[in-house]
């Protein structure tokens, strides 16, 4: 690990990797970053416009870049990881290497009805809620031996669990 404290929230698409990154920095008073508003404007345009403009071959380079670059520099900071950035280009050995890591582990209905009426995850677009389920189940089942090499899994995570787990991390 790097002299440097860096946390990275691993996990599926809205499985809380923002919404519980940004609190959990606070309290750490560390700087949060999200990956993905870093590769939006390293790129000038959003992830959607990556994945329909260059395709995903692309944005997962660009994906892999800015998790080395973050890896590298000389900063603590706690990161919302893109849902796939551990999954491709070694991203989960990148991470494990810099930092700590923490898999978000939030099961597929819980999943699915936070993501239900959102339409800016290119991987999970759909027709209905049937087709969005059978979208996410895959991805899941896909993703769980990466994710599963995390140094921290929670299931179901909160703040408090979060907040907890790192502390026991620490004073290790
Ligand atoms: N613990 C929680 N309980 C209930 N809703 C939550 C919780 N965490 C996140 N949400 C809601 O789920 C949605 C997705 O959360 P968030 O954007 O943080 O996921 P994410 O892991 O960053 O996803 P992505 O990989 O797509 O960026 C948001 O609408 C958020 O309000
Ligand atoms: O799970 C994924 O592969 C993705 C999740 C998002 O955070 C974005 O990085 C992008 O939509 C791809
Ligand atoms: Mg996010």
């Amino acid at each position: 690990m790097s002299d440097y404290l860096k946390i990275f929230l691993v996990g599926m698409p809205g499985s809380g990797k923002s919404t519980l990154g940004r609190p959990l920095a606070e309290t750490l008073l560390l700087p949060f970053v999200d990956q993905d508003k870093e590769i939006e404007r390293r790129a000038g345009k959003t992830v959607q416009a990556i994945f329909a403009e260059d395709g995903e071959a692309y944005f997962r380079l660009l994906e892999s870049e800015v998790l080395k670059h973050w890896a590298a520099t000389d900063m603590n900071f706690v990161m919302a990881t893109g849902g796939g950035a551990p999954c491709f280009h070694d991203g989960m050995t990148v991470i494990n290497v810099a930092g700590i890591s923490v898999f978000l582990d939030v099961p597929v209905e819980e999943l699915l009805s936070r993501t239900a009426t959102d339409k800016g995850r290119p991987l999970l677009q759909a027709e209905d809620l049937a087709e969005k389920k059978t979208k996410l189940t895959a991805l899941y089942d896909r993703r769980q031996t990466c994710y599963a090499q995390a140094q921290i899994a929670l299931k179901e995570p909160t703040l408090p669990a979060l907040q907890h787990a790192i502390d026991a991390r620490l004073r290790k």
